[in-house]
């Protein structure tokens, strides 16, 4: 038991290095706490808020990827090299990626909400 709980201090610290180290991190955080804020403003239905929790669990999964990655870079390859500038802007791509999927994802839903609470 003692050894589950700590693996959870270890993906906890895990996150909060990410928060603390990626400007990228807290902006999906920002957004998301926001979107959440517009959503319980909106009364959106279970369904939508499936749809928020998966895009939004993507970008986080893609940024803690991302990190884990640019860290792995920087520790076997710190000076330049080609390959590492290929795995860094992947790790990039798959974070721009999600963020775009989940940003498609919020307009779906918030579009039409926004029009109906306007009309
Ligand atoms: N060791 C390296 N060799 C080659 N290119 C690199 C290397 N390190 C970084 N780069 C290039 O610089 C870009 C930015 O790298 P960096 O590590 O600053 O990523 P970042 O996304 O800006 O990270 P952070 O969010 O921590 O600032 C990479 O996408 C890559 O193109």
């Amino acid at each position: 038991m003692r050894k589950f709980l700590k693996s959870f201090g270890y993906a906890f610290s895990g996150v909060s290095y990410a928060f603390r180290t990626q400007l990228n991190f807290k902006v999906h955080t920002v957004a998301l706490i926001l979107a959440c804020l517009l959503g319980w403003y909106l009364n959106l239905s279970l369904n939508e808020w499936l749809w928020i929790t998966a895009a939004a669990g993507l970008v986080f999964i893609a940024e803690l990827f991302n990190t884990a990655l640019e860290v792995l870079v920087d520790l076997v390859s710190p000076s330049y090299n080609e390959k590492a500038k290929v795995i860094k802007d992947m790790a990039a791509a798959t974070v721009l990626l999600a963020a775009i999927l989940a940003v498609i994802i919020g307009l779906a839903i918030f579009i039409p909400k926004l029009l109906n609470y306007a009309a």
